[in-house]
């Protein structure tokens, strides 16, 4: 459930837009009407909504935030609810319109429930191939995500666990995350399994420079070059990031997934008007809109589209080609890309008068 009903004619076609979606964590996207089933499912943790979401005109700090999603995996402790999420996730966001998903995920293990990260992983590709068999309209990816929080050696098994899943998964696993508490830990220990990543043919997404104090990581972090960064929020010299760093960006020519509720609700950024996205888009750098965290932040990707758009004035035209562009960003190979472009170029008369 999002917060603004999308039912006037200039609602209509954000939602008809055909989108992509690049930045999804599995858990942060479990929608208001799932989390309902997990709780009634599990009544002995007296969780509440709030303790799940974080809704209009509420900010959280950073830490909050962290906090939220520590009351998901909670909930999310089972091959079933693993299953259950991630077919839900997937049906959500095609019926939001979105035509090609990216989703992310931090493989768990749980004693108590007998879940190892190598099911974790099997059971999300499950969720994506059950949805492909009942003919959602959506095509799914996966990438393996890395909790900076864990550390090196942590980080090392993980991509070990995901290069296997590279060569096994029928091309559905098809990169590499680094995400987590952007204030713990520094990337230079996660250096050598980042590279190793990228050395077996993972693709790299790479949340970078989420906040101000990361300026030296992503120094070293771009240099790798990681293939699209999430957020990418403090890169700028005018939030005290540097030249350099939007260099190496520019030169490198490396998507940004950017995310504006998720940042605004975070309070890495002060307000929509400051958002980011500005500096990028009108360099015309590579930018893909995206919603981080669907269900903790109470969006979709439609009201992604639509809050850019009136923020930033962009006209249905710009939007379009947006929403286009992004498949080119995407990690999936070329002859999927080119059945998107077909895909896109079939619906723009229809939606775009
Ligand atoms: C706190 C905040 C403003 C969130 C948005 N920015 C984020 N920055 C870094 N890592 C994230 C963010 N949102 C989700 N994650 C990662 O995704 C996990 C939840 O999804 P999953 O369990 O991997 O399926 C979190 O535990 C965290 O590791
Ligand atoms: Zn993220």
């Amino acid at each position: 459930m999002t917060e603004t009903s999308m039912d006037t004619e200039a609602d209509l076609f954000y939602r008809q837009l055909p989108k992509v979606e690049l930045h999804a964590h599995l858990n942060g996207s479990v929608s208001f009407e799932t989390m309902e089933t997990l709780i009634q499912r599990k009544p002995h943790l007296n969780i509440e909504h709030n303790m799940t979401a974080i809704r209009r005109g509420q900010r959280r700090t950073l830490d909050e935030c962290f906090q939220v999603f520590k009351v998901i995996h909670q909930l999310v402790d089972s091959e079933e609810d693993i299953l259950m999420v991630a077919k839900a996730v997937i049906q959500e966001f095609a019926a939001d319109g979105v035509k090609y998903l990216e989703l992310r995920s931090t493989p768990r293990e749980v004693t108590e429930t007998g879940l190892t990260k190598q099911r974790y992983i099997e059971t999300v590709l499950e969720a994506i191939r059950q949805c492909k068999q009942e003919e959602v309209d959506i095509d799914v990816r996966f990438l393996v995500a890395v909790d900076r929080r864990h550390g090196p050696e942590v980080a090392m098994e993980t991509v070990k666990l995901a290069e296997d899943f590279l060569l096994s998964s029928d091309g559905i696993v098809v990169g590499l995350d680094l995400s987590g508490d952007p204030t713990v830990g520094h990337g230079k220990d996660l250096l050598s399994a980042l590279q190793k990543a990228k050395n077996c043919g993972l693709k790299l997404s790479l949340h970078l420079s989420e906040v101000p104090s990361q300026r030296d990581e992503s120094e070293l972090l771009l240099n790798l070059p990681p293939d699209r960064i999430g957020h990418g929020t403090f890169l700028h010299p005018e939030v005290g990031g540097s030249d350099s760093l939007v260099e190496k960006v520019c030169k490198q020519n490396i998507p940004i997934e950017l995310c504006l509720t998720s940042n605004v609700k975070g309070q890495t950024v002060p307000s929509y008007e400051k958002h980011h996205f500005q500096y990028w888009y009108k360099r015309g750098h590579p930018c893909v809109l995206c919603t981080d965290d669907k269900g903790v932040f109470c969006t979709d990707l439609s009201q992604e589209y639509q809050l850019a758009a009136s923020t930033f004035g962009l006209t249905q035209e710009a939007v379009w080609s947006l929403s286009q562009q992004a498949i080119g960003y995407t990690f999936a190979p070329e002859p999927i890309k080119e059945k998107l472009e077909k895909k896109w170029a079939e619906l723009k008369q229809q939606i775009l008068q």
